[in-house]
């Protein structure tokens, strides 16, 4: 069935005022969504919205904003299997994950009110003239973008906290996933969030350039890709009114050391490399193996074709759908084509599958004999092996990058662990867990180009309002003693 697609203005569902475009089921190509691209002024009625809003918003006690985030909160419980179905059909994630990313939905909610009290609480201490007290305020009107991977629990992380926080938002997700934006504003409305509060407008790159550039802004949190970040850093450089938060990409390492348990390790590391099939910011893209660790790299090529990849409606379910696009498999097949013809081997090649052209199977490429690996994110089923002499070049190895998302050690040894923490360089350090699969009770971002060193997840809130400093004095009185070389 074909869904047709809306924006949410003021509290109305409108239709985009620019061409139309489509997003489809990678697993089958049936249209799912059609709808319009936003223009200038389907974003100039946004943030007029989100404008008139915002006074009355942040004036609400904050029991009662929470009252509404509760109240989508319950609207998530209640629709669970309808929001999980959009997100399968529109990314291809298999069924039982795409219910893991509404589960986090909900969960968003009490952890960002847990957030806001124990991170941005008003602080008064008394003085002898009156108080000094810290309060916060909300920036207005943030803008937020969505990667297309999880449609719902990405952009949610944002607009969450940014509400609680006081914020209005402008939400433009991406344009892949426009059906997993819709629905879920809709249980927004039906949670009864004022009109233009939170203003969905669809579109691409070029309506989020748009918002971007408009004047109204006071915050942009985006989620996506590096070139996509950077691009709206420079645009937004000589505004530096404007908050923005980004969470990019990464070329995240895994060094496995010596371990009792094989299985366990393989498990961990088909965890980090091939959840979501390898579309997870977080999913570990180079294995790193000190003294070659054979024994690992063995059990996992013994692995790697037992995985099972399909759509979303398989019975049984699959572990790994579909990517998110025919020309995303073509980007990872290229990939690796190009690791080949620099001296890459392959140990177990990433292909194309016969259940349609979005479909691929996971791989795995020995990079070690590259003199210049290129450092880029690889966001699908391809895993860079790098095998090192020690483990200390497995650590240096795994900081040879401009990106710092996600680090992990797999090892027996508590020693070893001890050591990678001191020397590795990245937002998240995991020992013995998957790369993947964060907690959301912990900060979320890297360092590097994975992001501006405004991090999610817990620490979202911090980026959702502005700390007031305030001396206060009930009474206007002299003081007992006058400055120096003044007379009253
Ligand atoms: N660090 C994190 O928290 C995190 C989480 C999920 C995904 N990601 C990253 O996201 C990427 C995958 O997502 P994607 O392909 O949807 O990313 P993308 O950068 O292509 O798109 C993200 C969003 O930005 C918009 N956009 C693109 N260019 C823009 C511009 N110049 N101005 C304003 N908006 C613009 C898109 O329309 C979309 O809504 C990967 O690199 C992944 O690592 C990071
Ligand atoms: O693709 C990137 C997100 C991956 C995901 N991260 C989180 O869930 C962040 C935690 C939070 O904000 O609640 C993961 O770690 O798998």
């Amino acid at each position: 069935m074909t869904h047709e697609g809306k924006n949410w203005i003021d509290g109305s569902w409108t239709s985009g005022s620019g061409e139309s475009f489509s997003s489809l089921n990678p697993a089958t190509g049936e249209v799912l969504w059609n709808g319009c691209h936003s223009t200038s002024d389907d974003i100039n009625s946004a943030m007029q919205a989100g404008r008139n809003a915002a006074e009355q918003w942040a004036g609400l006690p904050l029991n009662q904003r929470i009252e509404i985030l509760d109240a989508f909160g319950a609207e998530l419980d209640q629709h669970q299997d309808s929001l999980a179905r959009a997100i399968s059909e529109e990314v291809g994630k298999p069924y039982w994950e795409s219910k893991t990313e509404v589960q986090a939905m909900i969960a968003k909610i009490p952890t960002s009110i847990d957030a806001l009290k124990e991170r941005r609480s008003p602080i008064e201490s008394p003085q002898k003239f009156g108080s000094a007290k810290t309060w916060y305020m909300p920036h207005g009107i943030m803008a937020v973008f969505g990667p297309f991977n999880f449609p719902g629990h990405i952009s949610n992380g944002h607009i969450i906290p940014a509400l609680l926080a006081g914020n209005t938002v402008v939400f433009k997700p991406s344009e892949l996933t426009p059906l997993v934006a819709q629905k879920t504003v809709e249980l927004w409305e039906a949670a009864g969030l004022p009109p233009g509060v939170l203003n969905l407008v669809q579109g691409g790159r070029e309506t989020g350039v748009a918002i971007v550039d408009h004047p109204e802004i006071n915050g942009v949190l985006f989620t996506g890709s590096v070139p996509a970040g950077i691009a709206i850093s420079k645009a937004l450089a000589a505004r530096p009114e404007v908050l923005l938060a980004l969470e990019l990409g990464g070329n995240n390492a895994l060094i496995v050391d010596q371990v009792h348990d094989l299985d366990a390790a393989v498990y961990t590391v088909i965890q980090s490399a091939y959840v979501t099939s390898g579309q997870r910011c977080t999913c570990a893209r180079r294995l790193i193996l000190p003294d070659g660790n054979q024994k690992i790299l063995d059990r996992l090529i013994e692995v790697i074709p037992t995985l099972t990849v399909g759509a979303c409606g398989d019975d049984p379910e699959p572990f790994m759908g579909p990517l998110v696009s025919s020309s995303a498999v073509d980007q990872v097949l290229q990939q690796q084509s190009h690791l080949k013809s620099i001296g890459g081997k392959i140990l177990v090649e990433a292909r194309r599958l016969p259940n349609g052209p979005a479909f691929i199977s996971p791989g795995v490429i020995d990079v070690t004999d590259i003199a210049e690996r290129p450092d880029e994110e690889i966001f699908g089923p391809l895993l860079q092996v790098v095998r090192t002499s020690s483990f200390d070049e497995a650590i240096a190895e795994a900081n040879r990058t401009r990106f710092g998302l996600v680090a992990g050690l797999i090892s027996d040894d508590s020693s070893r662990y001890e050591l990678f923490q001191r020397r590795i360089r990245s937002g998240l350090v995991n020992w013995n867990r998957p790369t993947t699969g964060a907690s959301g009770r912990l900060p979320f971002g890297g360092v590097g180009l994975s992001g501006n060193h405004r991090p999610a997840g817990f620490f979202m809130i911090d980026s959702c309002n502005i700390p007031v400093a305030s001396l206060s004095a009930p009474v206007l009185e002299l003081p007992d003693q006058l400055l120096p070389g003044v007379e009253l």
